[in-house]
């Protein structure tokens, strides 16, 4: 046990790559730079004894899971607050990023992180929403952990529908005050991560009444817990949900109002206002209340979906470098399962899937500040591009990731399905962000809205946006007979995407012209809607990659690579989705032999360079948490020593056999 000798097999995989697996390391970090701070800040704080792990949480009870976590994210928070103020490398918010929304927090919390919804929702939301006044006095006071504060927004009866939420906010002029209540069961917010035992303050969106008007859904700040005793205030109630698939730790609550009193002061004032006397300001645009969604969705592409993607395909692949199974040639010895190339088609398509992922979070994580700048001058113009385009790259994102941790667990056999693997957890918390944030079906209907008025924009000769310019471009061009070329690759997903949109838009119209309602006409065609903006959100994919793979200033060794899984990113996507294909981009049957190749022969390309690959992930097995995934590849030694840490190894004989079964052996039944 604890050898420190590297699998030889993985051993020669990594002498056989052919690029500089440093060179990637730096590349996916941005810089050479960026990778010596995130290796300083992992030591920081992945070599604190205090850290550490003593016993697997999957063996504690729920609350001892939470009490545990609770210990954890103090801790950490402290240390982040040492790091800054001894390092002063790097601002507090970059190192927040790494531990929230990077693999840091998933190897300190790999459940959640109890405090995340003060740093990712409460703080943007107060930043975005409130007023300079509100700011200062709420980000200070959130930002130093002297309050923890939560997001509020969901129901027990309403999570998409937010105009249906039914918690009401009144406002009372004689004491400049808002009442908040709670009318009905379904009211109860449901949800909140924090809420049930961590927060004492939160945004609650209610109603706002007054005037006996109500003006729709707005943000407030409500307190919920006493600061000393922690006791829930008069008319607060307020629970944890209980046990869910996975972020166990994240401590999700329920919250009723019974005249709760908050002062006018606590509605947070940026865009629209309540005056002392109760008239009501209106907002430059309704739409600003759901910034905060916005910026979450923008931040799970990259910090959710392309990272633990990453993390599941190094374990799933270095495991597969040195686990044997059978022979392909009779007599020849056994085969390491990566040979296989049904394994290498589970294992390679998703690694591109990483790379488009991350070149679409970067292009998202710039329009969403210039885009935020501009709204903060008062111009809306580009909002519903942003909007439309953080939807459709959350939902596609986090669908993909997670169906790829799946086929990586199902790519390691037996073993994958143990814990300590660590696939469970990575999926628990990749299939959560499928639902939360904006439910992925909804996320691309709203992408759907938003692409076909660009479609009929195009139509009519209006200008369009730089990600449907296409729509005006693509219809005009001829189909040209198929070639097998990245560039013809790009082509084809905008012809498939433009298709499907302009199947949709006419459908619409078709169905309008004989006398339905446009909403029972866009619910009808909403099959085929929610595929349209796939489709795009794909083709914009593509083209990303295209351009990255393209333009990247690297040795020709990694460009290579680059290139190889750019191509294989089109290709398995292209053979996945024929139909498409053969309805929009004038493929024919007889093309589809040489793309399964072209496919086939990438697969066999990339084949030397898997391990390196997910090595210029570079993370850390402190980081990675499995088993099968470490470094050394020493998966059967890990295998046992972490079975051997079930509570039921610690006595040779369980104390209920005396109890249930000796008796029941010994009962003649
Ligand atoms: C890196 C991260 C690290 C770690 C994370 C760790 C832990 C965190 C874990 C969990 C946190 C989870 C938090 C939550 O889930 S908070 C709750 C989130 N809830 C939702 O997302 C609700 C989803 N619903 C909606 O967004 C909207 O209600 C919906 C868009 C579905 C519909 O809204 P509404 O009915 O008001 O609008 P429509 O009539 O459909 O459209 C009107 C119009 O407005 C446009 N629109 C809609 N939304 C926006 C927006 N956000 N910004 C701009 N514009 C928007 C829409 O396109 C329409 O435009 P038009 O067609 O021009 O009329
Ligand atoms: C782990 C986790 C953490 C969360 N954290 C928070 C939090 O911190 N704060 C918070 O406020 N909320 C939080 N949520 C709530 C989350 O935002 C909602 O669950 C989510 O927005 C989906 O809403 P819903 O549950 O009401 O699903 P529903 O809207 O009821 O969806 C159910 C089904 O109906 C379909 N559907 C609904 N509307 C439409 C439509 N218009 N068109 C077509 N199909 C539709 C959906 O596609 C889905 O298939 C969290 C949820 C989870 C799972």
């Amino acid at each position: 046990m604890g050898s420190i000798t590297i699998n030889k097999d993985l051993l020669r995989e990594r002498q056989s790559c052919t690029f500089n697996v440093l060179e990637l390391t730096h590349l996916w970090d941005g810089g050479p730079e960026k990778t010596k701070e995130r290796k300083e800040l992992e030591k920081f704080f992945l070599d604190d004894p205090e850290l550490q792990e003593k016993i697997p949480s999957e063996y504690l009870s729920h609350k001892e899971k939470y009490q545990e976590a609770l210990r954890r994210s103090c801790l950490l928070f402290k240390k982040i607050k040492e790091w800054s103020d001894t390092t002063g490398c790097g601002s507090q918010m970059d190192t927040f990023q790494n531990i929230l929304g990077g693999m840091l927090g998933s190897a300190i919390l790999p459940d959640g992180v109890p405090f995340a919804l003060n740093y990712v929702m409460f703080l943007p939301t107060v930043m975005g929403q409130g007023t300079m006044q509100q700011q200062a006095y709420w980000v200070s006071r959130a930002w130093n952990c002297e309050i923890m504060c939560t997001y509020a927004q969901t129901e027990l009866g309403h999570g998409t529908f937010i105009r249906g939420l039914e918690t009401t906010a009144t406002y009372d002029p004689s004491t400049e005050e808002f009442v908040f209540n709670s009318p009905t069961l379904t009211s109860y917010k449901w949800w909140p991560g924090g809420l049930g035992h961590t927060c004492n303050y939160a945004v609650v969106v209610a109603q706002l009444y007054t005037k006996g008007q109500c003006h729709g859904i707005h943000p407030f700040i409500v307190q919920l817990r006493d600061e000393e005793t922690h006791m829930p205030l008069p008319g607060i109630k307020i629970g944890e949900i209980g046990s869910k698939l996975g972020m166990n730790t994240i401590n999700n609550g329920y919250l009723g109002f019974e005249n709760v009193r908050i002062p006018r002061e606590n509605m947070l004032m940026k865009n629209s206002k309540v005056l002392p006397d109760g008239t009501y300001v209106n907002s430059p645009s309704d739409k600003l209340t759901y910034g905060t969604m916005i910026f979450v969705r923008v931040a799970l592409v990259r910090g959710i979906a392309a990272a633990y993607l990453s993390k599941a395909l190094t374990i799933a692949t270095r495991y597969s470098a040195l686990r044997k199974q059978g022979e392909i040639k009779p007599g020849a010895g056994e085969t390491q399962i990566l040979e296989y190339r049904t394994q290498q088609h589970k294992l390679f398509p998703p690694m591109a899937m990483c790379f488009a992922m991350r070149c679409s979070a970067d292009w998202l994580w710039d329009i969403y500040n210039s885009v935020t700048a501009e709204l903060d001058r008062g111009d809306l113009e580009r909002l519903p591009e942003l909007h439309a385009m953080a939807c459709c790259l959350k939902a596609v994102c986090t669908k993909d990731s997670a169906k790829a941790i799946e086929v990586c667990r199902l790519a390691t056999g037996g073993h994958g399905y143990m814990n300590s693997s660590n696939f469970p957890s990575t999926y628990g918390m990749v299939t959560a962000a499928e639902t939360y944030e904006g439910e992925n079906t909804v996320l691309l209907l709203q992408t759907a809205r938003f692409l076909v008025k660009a479609w009929q924009q195009a139509r009519s000769g209006g200008n369009l946006t730089e990600t449907v310019e296409y729509l005006k471009t693509m219809p005009l061009q001829p189909l040209s007979l198929w070639v097998n070329s990245l560039q013809h690759l790009g082509i084809a997903f905008k012809r498939v995407a433009a298709g499907n949109i302009e199947t949709c838009a006419t459908s619409i119209e078709r169905r309008i012209l004989v006398g339905v309602a446009p909403e029972d006409a866009w619910n009808e065609v909403s099959i085929q809607l929610a595929k349209a903006a796939e489709t795009h959100c794909r083709a914009f994919m593509m083209q990303i990659f295209i351009n990255f793979a393209t333009s990247a200033q690297v040795s020709p060794e990694l460009k290579k690579v680059l290139i190889e899984l750019c191509e294989l990113y089109g290709t398995y996507f292209l053979l996945d989705n024929l139909g498409d294909f053969f309805m929009y981009a004038g493929l024919r049957s007889s093309d589809v032999p040489s793309i399964q190749e072209w496919m086939e022969t990438l697969l066999h390309k990339i084949r030397p360079n898997a391990v390196g690959i997910v090595d210029g992930f570079d993370i850390s097995d402190a980081v990675l948490r499995s088993a099968l995934g470490a470094y050394d590849g020493n998966v059967y030694e890990r295998l046992f020593a972490e079975a051997n840490k079930s509570p039921l190894n610690a006595e040779p004989v369980d104390e209920s056999f005396h109890k249930y079964l000796k008796p029941f052996l010994k009962s003649n039944l």
